[in-house]
This record gives structure tokens, C-alpha cells and sequence, in this order.
């Protein structure tokens, strides 16, 4: 029995307008090649859903879009991961800039113990972001992010206080309160009750109106609702040493990869087979 997509993907264009394009790509730590060769490019404007079972390499694909893994002692990328057709692993690009451009938001929501108007204004300021408004701008993120309303009286509040749901949506607000293009999302939903990981899902429809959105998710339903394009990537022995290496299997629209998959290794995984 396979899922069927349910979500926005159905309006994908067949014709992609890449934003990002991954050429290639091997990510290792130290001598560990964790992911290989994925070719790969992501539509501006649409939500793309990265899925695989626990392993392959979704997440080390994830952060190396917006260089996250240089942070990782060891992690190292061969390749080249372009953002507007220039890599983002270039000799004389800055990876604050980079992460400014393309936004992360965690699985496990991780607001600044400060203010909820403080955690939305801190991106803009440390970056040297020229503001005309901070209160505009605050007042700006957290509506696009579906969270004003629910917290326009109590901007001096510690965002601490938030239930989980809501500081989720704040991590939202903050990566864009910084303008980024592309947002990252590491499995955004994986902490939050059913209700609030609906609200996430619906935030990112609207979202796609300005962003690009790149999805890490366990939960291959999710991806069936959200996802405009799917990647089904698997984690397999590589020759020699017995390790296992992440690589892409598959990717095309959400509607081909779940009700018309190609290999047999997405069709086990999406059909409850494998992982
Ligand atoms: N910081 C790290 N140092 C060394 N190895 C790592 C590190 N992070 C991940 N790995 C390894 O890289 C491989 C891919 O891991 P990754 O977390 O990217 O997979 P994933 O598909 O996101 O998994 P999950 O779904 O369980 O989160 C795994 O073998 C993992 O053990």
C-alpha cells in the first residue's frame, strides 16, 4: 500500500527553477564517508522533504547546505554546493553570510533565554543588519511566522515561557527576522503534539510564498502533505571497511516518488518494507 500525496506538491512545476544545486557531494567525518555523491538541485519556492531511514545521511546533507558542518570538528565536504550559482564553499565566501542567507531551524526548538522580542531582534543586530524599525521587523517576523497575535503583549517575556509549539514557531521568526532565502528544517516537528506540528505544516505552505524550504522528516506522511518534491536517500555497506554510506536513491516530484516510485528501494521504504 503506498501513502498518497496529499500536500501542495501536486502544483509543482515540472520545470524546476533551481535556487541551490548539489554537484556531486561527499560529506565525511575525519575518514568516515558518511554521504555519497548526491546530485541533487532545490526549486525557489517550494518545499523539497528530504526522508531515509536513520542513517543515511539527511541531516549531514542538511547542514552542509549552509556550511553547519564546518562547525563539526572532522566534517568535511567535496564537491560543490551551489546558492545562486555560486558555491557556498568558495575560497572567498563568508559562512556567516551564507547562514544568514540560508536559515536552520533545529528539531528541538532552542529560543535564547531572552526576550521573545529579544530573540527575533539579536539576528538582525549582531549581523549589522541596517533596521529602519526593529518593531517593525520584529513585529514582521513573528506575523510570518503565525505567532504574533499569541504574543504581541508579551514581547519582554521570556521566550522560555512559550509552550513548545510556539517557540518553534519563534526559531521560525528568528531565522527570518535576518531575510534569509532558503530555510532549513531539521525535522522541525519532531518534539510538538500533533496540533501544533499542524500549524508548522500550514505555516510552511504559506511560507513558500517568499522561501525556499528544505525538510529533514521521519514522518513520510509529513512529507506527502508538505513536500513539493521528495528525495528518498538510503544508507548502504560501502566496499572495504564494512561502513555504511548515505546515498540519494531517488528524487522527483512528492506525487512520483510516493505513488510511482522507480527503485525498489523507495518503493519498500515508502510502503513500510524497509526502515
Ligand atoms: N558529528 C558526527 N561525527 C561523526 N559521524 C557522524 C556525525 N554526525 C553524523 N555522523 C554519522 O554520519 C552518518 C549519517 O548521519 P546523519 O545524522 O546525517 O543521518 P540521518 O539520516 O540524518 O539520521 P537520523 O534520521 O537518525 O537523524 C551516520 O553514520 C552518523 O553516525
Amino acid at each position: 500500500m503506498h501513502l498518497r500525496a496529499t500536500g501542495q506538491h501536486q502544483v509543482a512545476p515540472e520545470v524546476m527553477r533551481p535556487i541551490m544545486e548539489v554537484e556531486n557531494v561527499d560529506v565525511y567525518y575525519g575518514d568516515f564517508r558518511a554521504v555519497s555523491e548526491v546530485n541533487l538541485d532545490f526549486g525557489l519556492n517550494e518545499i523539497t522533504a528530504l526522508i531515509g531511514p536513520s542513517g543515511c545521511g539527511k541531516s549531514t546533507i542538511l547542514r552542509s547546505l549552509n556550511r553547519m558542518n564546518d562547525l563539526i570538528e572532522g566534517a568535511r565536504v567535496e564537491g560543490e554546493i551551489r546558492f545562486h550559482g555560486e558555491n557556498i564553499y568558495g575560497k572567498d565566501v563568508d559562512p556567516i553570510e551564507v547562514r544568514r542567507r540560508i536559515g536552520m531551524v533545529f528539531q528541538k526548538p532552542n529560543p535564547f533565554p531572552k526576550s521573545i522580542y529579544d530573540n527575533i531582534a539579536y539576528g538582525p543586530r549582531v549581523t549589522g543588519m541596517k533596521v529602519q524599525s526593529m518593531d517593525d521587523l520584529v513585529e514582521d517576523s513573528l506575523t510570518r511566522a503565525a505567532l504574533w497575535d499569541e504574543v504581541k503583549d508579551k514581547l519582554k517575556q521570556s521566550a522560555l515561557g512559550l509552550s513548545g509549539g510556539q517557540q518553534q514557531r519563534l526559531c521560525i521568526a528568528r531565522a527570518i527576522s535576518v531575510r534569509p532565502d532558503v530555510i532549513l528544517m531539521d525535522e522541525p516537528c519532531a518534539s510538538l503534539d500533533p496540533i501544533a506540528t499542524m500549524r508548522i505544516e500550514d505555516l510552511m505552505q504559506e511560507l513558500r510564498e517568499h522561501y525556499t524550504i528544505v525538510i529533514v522528516t521521519h514522518n513520510m506522511q509529513q512529507a506527502a502533505r508538505v513536500a513539493d518534491r521528495t528525495a528518498f536517500f538510503t544508507a548502504q555497506p560501502s566496499e572495504g571497511n564494512g561502513d555504511r554510506t548515505g546515498l540519494l536513491v531517488e528524487y522527483g516530484t512528492t506525487a512520483q516518488i510516493f505513488e510511482d516510485p522507480q527503485d525498489k528501494r523507495t518503493e519498500d521504504y515508502i510502503s513500510g518494507r524497509f526502515g
